[in-house]
């Protein structure tokens, strides 16, 4: 049985994304292969951040003891272990539970192409104020299934055009469900609704990560 670098887990709202607003638990894994100029999770990156070594028993036992039926698979980058497809296929075996990875965008989803809409990918495209547009993996962009999301987030006005720029490309919200969320603090998110409006971007949904705005946004854990 395989094991995973845990740097922590919890129960809360999920705050972004599709499923926002429902209880979901988080298992958050260590280490990334980005270095986005505004991620909120720098200390999971680091070398030396603390973490327990969770087997993928004991994961499925706290999934199954929280009595939630969401699990949000997040990090850092959770694609990155290479054994990741023995944990989610485990946590698909839990009858009656929905798991949504999180992704950075570029790491090829490709292995995971036959699945349901049980298993969501949640996958960001990394624009310029990143830093990091140019690890995208654009391959992804056709193993995208309609229940999938493609999460926009934006910076800078430079951002804003890039993102329509990728939108109109590769006729993203014919193939999954687009979302504009700002840099928390970065931007002003009535800029962006405007530029949704002035661009007719009927079929791009707008969010705010909803636990910022309930918790201290610099608070982990919720
Ligand atoms: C911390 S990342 C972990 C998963 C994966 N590495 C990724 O980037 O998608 C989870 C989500 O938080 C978003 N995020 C990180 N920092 C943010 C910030 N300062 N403001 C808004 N969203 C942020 C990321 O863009 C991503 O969509
Ligand atoms: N409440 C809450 N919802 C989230 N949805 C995605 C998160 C993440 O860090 O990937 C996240 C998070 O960190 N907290
Ligand atoms: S890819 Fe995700 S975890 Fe990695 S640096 Fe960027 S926002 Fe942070
Ligand atoms: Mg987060």
């Amino acid at each position: 049985m395989e094991s995973y670098q845990v740097v922590e887990t919890f129960v809360s709202i999920n705050g972004e994304g599709k499923k926002a607003g429902r209880l979901a638990m988080f298992i958050r894994l260590k280490g990334c292969n980005l270095n986005c100029s505004y991620c909120d999770t720098k200390w999971a990156n680091e070398r030396k951040a603390p973490y327990e070594l969770m087997r993928t028993d004991q994961i499925i036992d706290k999934i199954k003891n929280s009595g939630v039926s969401l699990v949000t698979l997040t990090g850092g980058e959770p694609l990155l272990d290479k054994n990741i497809g023995e944990l989610i296929g485990s946590i698909l075996m839990l009858p009656k539970t929905e798991l949504e990875i999180e992704t950075n965008g570029s790491v090829p989803i490709r292995m995971f192409r036959e699945r349901d809409a049980r298993l969501t990918m949640t996958m960001d495209y990394k624009l310029p104020s990143s830093n990091m547009e140019e690890t995208m993996c654009l391959e992804n962009m056709e193993e995208l299934k309609p229940w999938d999301v493609v999460k926009f987030v934006i910076g800078s006005e430079e951002d804003l055009i890039r993102a329509k720029e990728i939108i109109d490309r590769f006729s993203l919200c014919e193939k999954a469900i687009v979302y504009f969320s700002p840099v928390f603090g970065m931007i002003e998110p009535a800029r962006i609704v405007e530029y949704m409006k002035e661009e007719h971007l009927n079929k791009v949904r707008f969010q705010i990560q909803i636990h910022k705005v309930v918790w201290d946004p610099d608070k982990t854990g919720v």
